[in-house]
């Protein structure tokens, strides 16, 4: 389904090409009005599965009145008002607010001459009433004390309950009436109240109507409600009767009545819906076919047809609505005139301007209070990186210990090891096989004795041993004639001294930490040999020399290799599910919205959630590395303030992220997929666990412009190595980190600002 085709003019004044030139009078007449909406066209859906929700729709709220929308349910109030405050966007059409469009700086919205009451209840469960409307209060520019003195009038005519009540404690009635008062609070120019009266007693809700009534009397008030309750909007000034994406009909409710021949609103409205469903699509028409079914009846309804006629001319219904002026009581009192949008002088200051002070104010204050008032997530907030360290600390990287070994001793049966009495220090040369098993078992693994060769390599088949230590009978004696003969040795003697070893290879981590050990352990017992029997040891080993590393220890383990990048890794992602979470809790439950229409912009949003959880993320970071290095002994050469900075960048990089995700996920759901499925690709592929030079080649260049590579780098460089900022390995990860940030922050920004319905 399309929207129905009318002459439509878009933003720039064109239609398919030709220019159409708005009369000077129709623009002024749209902007003295509260909200003129024009030919609005909205649909939700893909553009195979297009959903019409307002259809060419008019609307004219002039100033100084109540404006009762009434629809039924799911017919597009809410979707219709949410273009009016902004949040959404026409997909042709024009919406005037205030004398201005909706997000320009000529128009009220948004900003503190708008008040919206959405149909969410858009408040912080957590806080008391009284915080919830101090704010409110803060945001739209209220003093304390000015807040006080309107809340205690708010309380009383709302009838709330004891102000120190958090709001999750009311019951949804109560908690509809703060989210009024919330809207109440600083008297906007132009309430937006969507079902405000949903759950309020009929007493109560009567005393609201009067409230309201008396609001619009000096006319400086403008108010567009919604309601279920047909009845309640006899107080109206204006009701718009709106059905299938259309407005049928705006008049005073008493007009509609005499109008339409009924005897209730309820009856006016049906009548008007079946016309409707004849398939009349334009409202004139629609009219014309009941003033000439009652006109007979109704003499007085001829005028109407003439009015309607005039208006099919126009095309402008809402203007002539305002021209005929029919629906509003002329009470006398003049409307101050908007200035036109066009005339907002914008200054260079304006633009310097990228914050609010008092909005600031008001949103860190929120911040800091929400998050006292949330305890599980302060817990999770301290415990989380204390925690994960410890869990990585303790069981990654360390040498595997007490791995089975079957040892067949053909030299001495039965022997794993040498008897007490032996002396090591002795120049022995017999039995020498029990001194190297010696050195092998000081490697931490446990050797088991088997008889045979079958017996060991079927231990091995069996999962019982890692691997078969083969000793041949005469070791002992083709060892040391293999020293001596030297390059006259015989392959009998060759092959006699050589252990044989075979090894389970199908856990690489194993398989190599035992072949080190295997190495190790000739290198000690040669070396023990050479000194006993007061030979060189440079005789007895491998032409190969090992000296002192440049970096890092001798025998360097994994935890050092790893800790660098799970240590970013832990920060980055705490940032991201305590910033997202946060945001999705403001999104979903409307507050969000509330306070991007009372005039907070995305970007103080953003900021004030950098500046709150900033301070989180500081903490844990000094956590993670204070149980990493002083705790759990992760080896530190290098500059601890350099490191710690690195990962504090880091962490503020996961905020930013955790931004960009809630601002982009509709739903908790998909924040969590989005935010989980982008950790294991992240430790993956940023070098975190395994070097990127062993990546695949493509993987390897994408690798580089992840947030977290070339992060991880420069902190094992700091800490491995001890390099400073001074070296391109080290900059290189700051450079990438505060770039991702700016890239992930400018995305949330935009996404917010942009992202509408
Ligand atoms: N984001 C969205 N995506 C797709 N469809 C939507 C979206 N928001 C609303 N709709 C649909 O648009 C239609 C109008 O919804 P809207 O909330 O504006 O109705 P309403 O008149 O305010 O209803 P109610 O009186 O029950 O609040 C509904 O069919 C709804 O399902």
């Amino acid at each position: 389904m399309k929207c129905s085709k009318v002459l439509t003019k878009n933003m720039s004044g064109t239609t398919g090409g030709r220019r159409l030139m708005p009369q000077q009078s129709t623009v002024w007449a749209r902007r003295q009005n509260a909200v003129a909406v024009r030919r609005a066209c909205k649909t939700y859906g893909s553009k195979s599965n297009k959903h019409v929700i307002l259809d060419s729709l008019n609307m004219t709220v002039p100033k100084g009145c109540i404006y009762g929308l009434l629809g039924a349910s799911g017919c597009g109030k809410t979707t219709l008002l949410s273009c009016i405050v902004g949040r959404r966007r026409l997909n042709s059409g024009e919406i005037w607010v205030l004398g201005g469009q909706p997000g320009s700086r000529g128009s009220g919205v948004p900003g503190p001459r708008v008040g919206y009451m959405p149909q969410e209840i858009a408040l912080y469960g957590e806080f008391t009433i009284r915080e919830t409307l101090k704010y409110f209060g803060w945001v739209a520019g209220m003093n304390t004390e000015e807040i006080k003195t309107k809340m205690d009038f708010l309380l009383d005519l709302l009838q709330l309950p004891f102000p120190d009540r958090a709001v999750k404690n009311l019951s949804g009635g109560q908690q509809r009436r703060v989210s009024m008062a919330a809207t109440f609070l600083h008297d906007p120019e132009l309430l937006i109240l969507d079902e405000p009266t949903v759950g309020v007693d009929p007493v109560l809700r009567q005393k609201i109507w009067d409230y309201l009534v008396d609001l619009v009397s000096n006319k400086t008030t403008t108010i567009i409600i919604t309601t279920h309750y047909i009845d309640e909007t006899k107080q109206a000034t204006t009701i718009g009767l709106m059905r299938g994406g259309k407005m049928l009909a705006e008049e005073s409710p008493t007009e509609l009545l005499q109008r339409y021949n009924s005897e209730s609103l309820e009856d006016a409205f049906l009548k008007l819906s079946i016309l409707q469903n004849r398939g009349k699509r334009r409202r004139s028409s629609i009219t014309s076919n009941i003033i000439a079914a009652n006109a007979a009846a109704i003499p007085e309804l001829q005028d109407v047809q003439e009015f309607e006629t005039q208006s099919e001319i126009s095309g402008e219904f809402g203007d002539n609505m305002v021209a005929n002026k029919s629906a509003i009581p002329d009470t006398g009192t003049v409307v101050d005139p908007v200035p036109p949008e066009d005339e907002v002088e914008v200054t260079w200051r304006d633009h310097l301007k990228i914050v609010t002070p008092h909005h600031m104010k008001a949103l860190i204050w929120k911040n800091l209070l929400w998050m006292s008032r949330n305890f599980g997530v302060m817990m999770f907030t301290v415990a989380m990186p204390i925690l994960q360290t410890t869990f990585f600390c303790l069981s990654i990287g360390h040498d595997p210990v007490g791995l089975k070994l079957a040892v067949v001793n053909n030299e001495l049966p039965g022997v794993i090891s040498c008897p007490n009495n032996y002396n090591s220090s002795d120049c022995y040369m017999s039995d020498l096989s029990c001194r190297y098993l010696d050195h092998l078992s000081a490697r931490k693994h446990q050797l088991v004795s088997y008889d045979n060769y079958d017996e060991a390599w079927y231990a091995v088949k069996k999962g019982w041993a890692w691997g078969v230590v083969d000793i041949p009978s005469n070791f002992s004696d083709f060892l040391i004639q293999r020293i001596e003969d030297g390059r006259f040795a015989d392959d009998i003697a060759l092959n006699g001294s050589d252990i044989d070893v075979q090894l389970d290879m199908s856990n690489q981590q194993i398989a190599a930490l035992l072949s080190r050990d295997f190495y190790l352990a000739l290198e000690a017992f040669s070396a023990e040999m050479a000194e006993s029997c007061n030979v060189s040891a440079n005789l007895l080993s491998l032409p190969v020399k090992f000296q002192d590393p440049i970096f890092g220890p001798r025998i360097p383990n994994f935890t050092n290799f790893a800790a660098p990048g799970v240590m970013l890794t832990i920060v980055f992602f705490l940032s991201v599910a305590l910033t997202s979470g946060t945001m999705l809790v403001e999104r979903n439950e409307g507050i969000l919205e509330r306070c991007l229409v009372s005039g907070i912009t995305a970007f103080e949003v953003l900021s004030s959630h950098v500046m709150t959880q900033f301070v989180v993320m500081v903490g844990q970071s000094l956590m993670v590395i204070f149980f990493a290095v002083y705790v759990y002994d992760v080896a530190v050469t290098g500059n601890l303030v350099t490191a710690l900075v690195l990962i504090i960048l880091s962490g503020t990089c996961g905020m930013t992220f955790g931004f960009a995700v809630s601002c982009f996920c509709d739903d908790e759901r998909n924040a969590t997929y989005l935010a989980l499925g982008s950790f294991l690709p992240f430790v993956m592929l940023c070098g975190i666990i395994w070097p990127v030079e062993g990546m695949n080649k493509f993987l390897r260049s994408v690798s580089y412009f992840l947030p977290l590579t070339l992060s991880t780098e420069s902190l094992r460089s700091v800490l491995g190595r001890g390099w400073g900022l001074d070296s391109h390995q080290v900059y290189a990860g700051f450079i990438s980190t505060l770039a991702w940030i700016l890239i992930y922050l400018l995305a949330s920004v935009l996404i917010l600002k942009y992202k509408k319905g």
